[in-house]
C-alpha cells in the first residue's frame, strides 16, 4: 500500500544575545519535505544505493549545491542514522523525498538544525518507529550537539534548553566523532555496523511565553559563516565578570519578552552579550558597530538586537518601524561591501509537524 506524508520544520534563531547554547526561537520559515513510499516505482529509486530518490525544488536555498545522494545529504543521512540504529539498513524501496527549503544555509538561521530535525523525523516515519518528540531530540543531539536550535525547531516557540549530566559511558557515546555516527558517504558496500544509539532523555527544555506583538527582523548578509568556524573562534575560558554579565541578562530577558507591553529599557540591555558576539566580530565585518547602530531611542519600536545563532544574520526584535530598522542595518553592512536581504518573521509556535496524506 503506497504511503505519503509531509514534514515541516521551522528555521530558528539561537542565543538571542546572552543565551549562548541555551535560548532559541522557532521562526515561521519552514523546511518542507513531501515523502512518498510506493514499491511499484522501486525502479525509479534504486539508482540510489539506499533506495531514496531525493529532489529539491528549484527555488530552494542550496538547490545548486546540496548533495542528492542519500548518504551525502544531511537530511537523508540523518534519517539513515535513525534507521540503522533500529536495525533497518535503508529506506523502503520506492521512497521519494522532495524538499522545499527557504532557510538560507550557513547564515545563523538554523538550517542545519532544521535539516537534522527533518531527517530524524523522516527516519522515524519511514521506519514506523513511533518515537516521541523527546526521544527524537536525543537522536538530533547526537548530530547537532548544542540544544538551542534543535529544541526550537522540534518544539517551536521560545525555548530554553540544557543537556542533562551524562554518565561517563554516555559521554563517551555522545562524543563519538560525527563521522562514526552518520553513515559515511561512500561508493562501497554497507558495512552492516549499527551506529551508536543516543542516551535517553539527554535534552531538557522549557517553553516560555512570548509576547505575540514582538516580531523578528532578520537581516541576512549574502555570505556564509559555518557554525563550526564560528564556534572555533570562541575562547575556552571566561572571566567570572563576563559570565555574571550574561547570566544576569539571561534571567531578565526570558521574562521581559513575555511582558505586555514589552519594555525596551529592559529588553535592549538584556540582549547584550559578552560570551560569543565579541569574538565573532572577526568573521562578520562591522559586527560591533552594526549591533550598536540602532537603539530604541533612535528607532522607536525596536526592542533589542543581536547576532542570530552563529551569524552572520542580525536579529532585531521590534513591534514597529521594521523597514527602517532593517534598512539602517543593511546600510551599515553595505559600507563594508556586504549586501543583504531582510525578512520580517513571526515565531513558529508549534515546531516540527508531520501530516499523513
Ligand atoms: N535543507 C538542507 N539540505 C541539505 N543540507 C543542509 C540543509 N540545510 C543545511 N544543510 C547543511 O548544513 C550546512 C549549514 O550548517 P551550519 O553551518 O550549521 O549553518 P546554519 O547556521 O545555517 O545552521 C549547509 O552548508 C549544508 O551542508
Ligand atoms: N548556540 C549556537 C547556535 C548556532 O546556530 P546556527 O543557526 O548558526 O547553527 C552557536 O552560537 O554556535
Amino acid at each position: 500500500m503506497p504511503r505519503s506524508f509531509h514534514i515541516s520544520v521551522p528555521a530558528s534563531s539561537a542565543n538571542i544575545g546572552p543565551g549562548y547554547d541555551v535560548l532559541g526561537i522557532g521562526l515561521a520559515l519552514f523546511l518542507e519535505l513531501d515523502v512518498t513510499i510506493d514499491s511499484k516505482v522501486a525502479s525509479e529509486t534504486n539508482e540510489d544505493r539506499n533506495n531514496c530518490k531525493l529532489t529539491y525544488s528549484e527555488d530552494s536555498e542550496g538547490f545548486a549545491t546540496v548533495p542528492l545522494k542519500s548518504d551525502e545529504n544531511l537530511i537523508t543521512r540523518t534519517a539513515l542514522y535513525v534507521l540503522r540504529c533500529n536495525n533497518i539498513r535503508s529506506f523502503p524501496s520506492g521512497t521519494k523525498v522532495h524538499v522545499k527549503n527557504p532557510i538560507p544555509l550557513g547564515r545563523g538561521l538554523g538550517s542545519s538544525g532544521a535539516a537534522v530535525v527533518a531527517g530524524v523525523i523522516l527516519g522515524n516515519e519511514v521506519g514506523q518507529l513511533g518515537f516521541t518528540k523527546q526521544r527524537l531530540l536525543d537522536y538530533c543531539l547526537m548530530i547537532e550537539r548544542h540544544p538551542d536550535n534543535i529544541t526550537a525547531a522540534m518544539m517551536g516557540g521560545f525555548v530554553g534548553s540544557f543537556l542533562r549530566d551524562l554518565t561517563p559511558a554516555e559521554i563517551e557515546r555522545r562524543e563519538i566523532p560525527l563521522s562514526e555516527v552518520l553513515p559515511e558517504p561512500s561508493g562501497g558496500e554497507d558495512t552492516g555496523l549499527v551506529p551508536p544509539l543516543p542516551p535517553t532523555d539527554i535534552g531538557r527544555h522549557v517553553k516560555y511565553n512570548w509576547n505575540k506583538d514582538i516580531k523578528c527582523i532578520a537581516i541576512i548578509p549574502d555570505f556564509e559563516v559555518s557554525t563550526a568556524d564560528s564556534r572555533g573562534v570562541l575562547p575556552q575560558a571566561y572571566t567570572s565578570k563576563d559570565l555574571v554579565f550574561n547570566l544576569q541578562r539571561l534571567a531578565v530577558l526570558t521574562t521581559a519578552l513575555t511582558q505586555s507591553p514589552p519594555n525596551p529599557d529592559l529588553i535592549y540591555p538584556a540582549m547584550q552579550d559578552r560570551v560569543h558576539q565579541p569574538y565573532r566580530k572577526t568573521l562578520i565585518p562591522g559586527l560591533t558597530e552594526i549591533l550598536s547602530s540602532v537603539t530604541p531611542s533612535t528607532y522607536p519600536g525596536l526592542l533589542g538586537i543581536c547576532l542570530s545563532g552563529a551569524g552572520p544574520t542580525i536579529l532585531a526584535l521590534a513591534i514597529d518601524n521594521f523597514e527602517d530598522i532593517a534598512q539602517e542595518i543593511m546600510n551599515r553592512f553595505s559600507k563594508k561591501q556586504v549586501t543583504c536581504r531582510w525578512k520580517l518573521l513571526d515565531l513558529a509556535y508549534e515546531g516540527a509537524q508531520v501530516s499523513h496524506t
